[in-house]
């Protein structure tokens, strides 16, 4: 997909999609992450139909994002919500149901509103809410009518700490009901903690995309560390290879490549999964061994996000 912005008057245009391609998985939590003025929001609004692709084509559930049948089962959170400062919460939901074709009920929206934090702010004009307050109703909007895709645009922007986690648990409950996520946040240990998948956006491309696992956690390999007078050998022959060590003097682990500063008792072992990882821990342990901390090791997600786009003078 192509997405060119032409300049009033003007020849030419900017250029905020460059072939972009994307398939995200239904029932999956996508997160979209990437410097300023990627292209984003510009895909973001393609896929919901408000900014029409220069080439290309977008299909969403099954459809065309201009089907109004296919908007209706689509909540979105604009990055920049516009809200009703004389209106009451109960009465702004109510109004956006009609227009999603629904019939408020005014106590389904009560139980909204408080799902997201607002109970005690519903006789309350939405002109005097907080930053956060204005995005947790805007939340509540996009959940109106149990959509199949939720869209959201910097869900947790101007949220404080305790509102995020809030904000996080309804979408993680939305997600276990089978909902597909499309989250853009610049917060990118929100969309770690959210999303199974990830797309990196860099000047309009995707540069990189897939499952966080893949991606950002290095998957199989554990860092260990044993208290003092564990047996370095049990443990090299438990599978366990000391940082810092050399891989041709490792038994336990041939191909393994340590690096690192050697540290005593702080080994890593490649374990595929946690039964692999269980049973070599149990070795260790039969040999009198004792853990004292286990970590997976691995990137997260914003070294791959500068990894993929360079440094930040780069990217911007
Ligand atoms: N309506 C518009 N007219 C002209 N150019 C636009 C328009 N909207 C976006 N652009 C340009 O397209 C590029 C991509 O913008 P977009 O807002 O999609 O990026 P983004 O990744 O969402 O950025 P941010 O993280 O800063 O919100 C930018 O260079 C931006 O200036």
């Amino acid at each position: 997909m192509r997405k060119t912005y032409h300049r009033a008057f003007g020849r030419g245009g900017h250029e905020a999609l460059r072939g972009m391609d994307l398939v995200v998985p239904a029932g999956s939590a996508f997160g979209l992450i990437g410097p300023n003025g990627a292209g984003k929001t510009t895909f973001i609004k393609s896929v919901l139909g408000i900014v029409r692709p220069t080439a290309g084509t977008v299909r969403v559930l099954g459809g065309s994002p201009e089907d109004p049948a296919i908007r209706a089962r689509i909540g979105y959170l604009p990055e920049r919500l516009h809200l009703p400062g004389t209106w009451k919460s109960p009465a702004f939901l109510a109004t956006v149901a009609r227009l999603k074709g629904l019939k408020p009920d005014a106590p389904g929206l009560l139980r909204l509103l408080e799902r997201v934090g607002l109970s005690d702010a519903v006789d309350r004009r939405i002109g005097g809410y907080s930053k956060g307050m204005r995005q947790r109703l805007g939340l509540a909007a996009a959940l109106l009518g149990d959509p199949a895709l939720l869209v959201l645009d910097e869900p947790t922007d101007g949220i404080d700490p305790m509102g995020r986690l809030e904000v996080r648990r309804i979408l993680q409950e939305e997600v276990r009901r089978g909902v597909t996520l499309f989250l853009n946040s610049h917060l990118l240990a929100e969309t770690e903690r959210v999303c199974d998948r990830v797309a990196i956006l860099a000047d309009g491309r995707v540069l990189r995309e897939g499952r966080l696992e893949d991606l950002a956690r290095g998957g199989a390999r554990w860092r260990v560390r044993f208290a003092p007078g564990a047996q370095a050998s049990a443990l090299e022959a438990a599978g366990f290879v000391p940082v810092g060590a050399p891989a041709s003097e490792s038994k336990g682990a041939p191909g393994l490549l340590v690096e690192g500063a050697p540290a005593e008792g702080v080994y890593v072992v490649d374990a595929a999964d946690v039964t692999v990882l269980n049973a070599a821990l149990d070795r260790a342990r039969a040999s009198g061994a004792l853990l004292v901390d286990l970590r997976r090791e691995g990137a997260d997600l914003e070294a791959v996000l500068l990894g993929a786009v360079g440094s930040p003078g780069v990217a911007a």
